[in-house]
């Protein structure tokens, strides 16, 4: 009765959510409620990324309730809620900007959980299906890379992703920020993702998979109200068959003792326990390797300090049209409404609890509650489901299934059809040593020889080319997984990944047209390459004091006339020759760090500018700019090492009562544990 009153007349969208409410079971029923009655809604989680080591103090500027559990060194989370997003000056445009610049990911908090569970080690070979925009593979690389502790990596994160626009944008612009050469981006469709082989023909065994499947949201009605405005039935149900077909691929990847992570955000049994139930059933009926879900509520508590509900294991199904009646059973269904249900416009037997009985009885839905459901009403997070399973190993004496590689083409994204993004014409191949451009950039830049050798003796560089062209556009540092994924072949034919983004990118080409008689070098370093160049170039690098490169962060263009720097300054930078008007600067790429300071984390901030023969220029863009400057500002106030900074959690007031058990703070605690081993 409630809950009518409450939404009486509110409009379409609460008519939905009413129905919907009423669909389901008593405690899916009380969290929908508050969903919509929690007064403090939030903006979600703010995971520090890798880049945020340079810009890490600015994080002191903001009140303490926004720092908690914030870690200087590693991976963490903190919470914003709206209160404090929206109605703090100054915070709201602040998290924007460095959302933009790559130094923080947001996320729901419950959205850490797959990573969590999954939990790869650093030489683990994984694939996220589903991966656009990429959080959840962000999250992966900083556990592998957190795990490795000073190492690379030597494993690998294949982020997926069918849509070639995701892929391209916000994939492309995530990975970047992770600066990881264990990252790789394809083009691919998970249903039918196919096995690699490598070059003796051994199958590359990829012991993590997360499948975060396309979902219909409603598990993020709590911070998208909106959310309700655009569900519909038909929408949930026509994604019932693509999930399944999702995680059936994902079961046949994963290798004997590997783990697949199948999450959602919805709420909606169809799209979650049903479609775990087919699969299992599905598989035990046909494969005599087994495939154990685990107790995945069991899993949150130890891993994410979170108390899940378990997976139902009796649901209804609504038909298709609004307003329409919810079916318990598949016996109930009229003939009419019983189809494919691909376009979610009929049923079929498999969204149901007792519809697999043509497929033998090898799961029962009473199993469903290994799974997890994330309610917002337990926690202070939106709504999820999340259920984790292993794969058992074979019995002895059964024989190795042999798979065939075909041949393969270019080993890029150039395929006829997929135009539309430059990247979508990318092809990748091995840096050679007798490459003229290897030389090149070796020499310009003084490479410290050793570093260099080593990696090209592991074949860890790579060139990227775009449109067919001959001429490499950019320099790539891959992880020895990434390496052997790159010379690996598929074992089914049509089933290529087109790779969009392998590794990090160290050197690209200048922007065509800038400077094209003076620099005597195209070759420049990009943003996500610097940090680590910092560390190996013998030339063409130098620090300027704090003062003067938050001048240039400040100034416009971000560029100063070379007058105003010391002539030794520019000497250590490039070669300068006195000429007749004039010193004569050998023009092009450079690396300037920053000395002065002090303080822990500027040591790795490098930043990738250029020497024109009259300025020096960075080449970062304007919310970098305005990021790093801030950031030294406050620093040079503070003083005071970021690593003696006192963290404190976020205090408990009236209107921000203490989270309950097993909410945020529990999981922001698991993600920081894990992540600083
Ligand atoms: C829920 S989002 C994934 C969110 C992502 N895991 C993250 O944490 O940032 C679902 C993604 O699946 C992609 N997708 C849809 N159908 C797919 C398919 N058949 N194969 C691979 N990706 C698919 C969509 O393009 C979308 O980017």
């Amino acid at each position: 009765m409630q809950t009518v009153t409450r939404f009486a007349g509110a409009g379409l969208a609460e008519v939905k959510c009413i129905l919907w409410v009423q669909a389901f079971d008593a405690e899916t029923k009380q969290m929908m409620l508050a969903m919509f009655s929690l007064g403090d809604v939030l903006a979600g989680a703010a995971v520090p990324t890798a880049r945020l080591s340079a810009s890490a103090s600015v994080l002191l500027q903001l009140p303490e309730q926004r720092r908690s559990d914030f870690d200087h060194a590693g991976f963490s989370v903190w919470q914003l809620s709206n209160d404090l997003y929206s109605g703090t000056e100054g915070c709201r445009a602040w998290t924007e900007r460095e959302g933009r610049n790559g130094s923080l990911s947001f996320q729901e908090m419950v959205s850490l959980v797959p990573a969590l569970l999954l939990d790869p080690g650093p030489s683990q070979l994984c694939i996220d299906m589903c991966a656009a925009p990429g959080s959840k593979s962000q999250q992966l690389l900083q556990i592998m890379r957190a795990k490795a502790g000073k190492a690379e990596p030597e494993g690998l994160v294949v982020s997926a992703d069918v849509s070639a626009q995701r892929a391209c944008l916000a994939l492309y612009r995530v990975l970047s920020n992770a600066e990881s050469p264990a990252s790789c981006a394809a083009l691919a469709n998970a249903k039918d993702f196919p096995h690699m082989l490598d070059p003796t023909g051994a199958r590359l065994e990829f012991g993590g998979i997360l499948a975060d499947v396309p979902c219909s949201g409603d598990g993020t009605a709590r911070k998208n109200g909106q959310i309700w405005r655009s569900w519909a039935r038909k929408e949930a149900l026509g994604l019932h068959s693509l999930q399944r077909n999702i995680l059936l691929r994902a079961l046949h990847l994963m290798p004997p003792g590997g783990t697949v992570v199948y999450s959602t955000c919805s709420l909606n049994p169809v799209e979650n326990e049903a479609v775990v139930l087919w699969c299992l059933r599905k598989w035990r009926s046909k494969e005599n390797v087994d495939v154990e879900l685990l107790d995945t509520p069991a899993l949150c508590l130890a891993k994410c300090g979170i108390s899940a509900a378990p997976g139902l294991d009796r649901w209804v199904v609504p038909s298709p049209q609004r307003g329409g009646p919810l079916f318990s059973s598949w016996q109930e269904v009229p003939e009419e409404l019983k189809g494919d249900g691909v376009a979610g416009t009929s049923l079929r037997q498999e969204m149901f609890a007792d519809g697999c009985d043509d497929i033998g009885g090898f799961c029962a839905p009473k199993e469903m509650a290994r799974c997890a459901r994330l309610y917002p009403h337990r926690g202070d997070y939106g709504g999820f489901f999340v259920a984790v399973l292993r794969k058992g190993f074979p019995p002895a004496g059964t024989p190795a299934v042999k798979l065939t590689p075909i041949k393969m083409g270019d080993r890029g994204a150039g395929k006829k059809g997929n135009r539309g993004h430059p990247l979508m014409t990318s092809q990748f191949g091995p840096v050679r040593r007798e490459d003229p451009w290897w030389a090149e950039i070796v020499k310009f830049f003084g490479v410290n020889a050793a570093w260099a050798e080593e990696r090209l003796q592991k074949g860890l560089f790579f060139w990227q080319r775009l449109h067919g062209n001959e001429f490499p556009e950019r320099l790539l540092l891959v992880s020895e997984a990434v390496a052997k994924l790159w010379a690996a072949v598929p074992a089914a034919p049509g089933r290529q990944p087109a790779w969009v983004r392998l590794g990090v990118i160290l050197f690209e080409q200048l922007p065509k047209g800038f400077q094209t008689q003076a620099a005597l070098s195209r070759w420049r370093i990009s943003s996500e390459g610097a940090p680590r160049l910092g560390a190996v170039l013998g030339s063409r690098r130098a620090c300027l004091p704090a003062g003067q490169l938050l001048a240039m962060l400040r100034a416009e263009h971000r560029q100063m006339d070379l007058e105003l720097f010391s002539p030794q300054l520019l000497q250590l930078l490039v070669n300068a020759r006195p000429e007749e008007g004039g010193t004569r600067y050998d023009c092009g790429a450079v690396l300037l760090g920053v000395e002065g300071l002090g303080l822990p984390g500027w040591e790795t901030c490098w930043l990738p500018a250029v020497l024109t023969p009259r300025f020096l220029r960075l080449l970062v863009d304007d919310d970098a700019s305005e990021g790093l400057a801030e950031a030294m500002e406050e620093d040079a106030k503070q003083q005071i090492p970021l690593s003696k900074q006192q963290v404190h959690p976020a205090p408990v007031s009236a209107d921000h009562p203490a989270p309950p058990p097993g909410c945020w703070a529990g999981l922001a605690k698991a993600a920081h544990e894990l992540c600083s081993r």
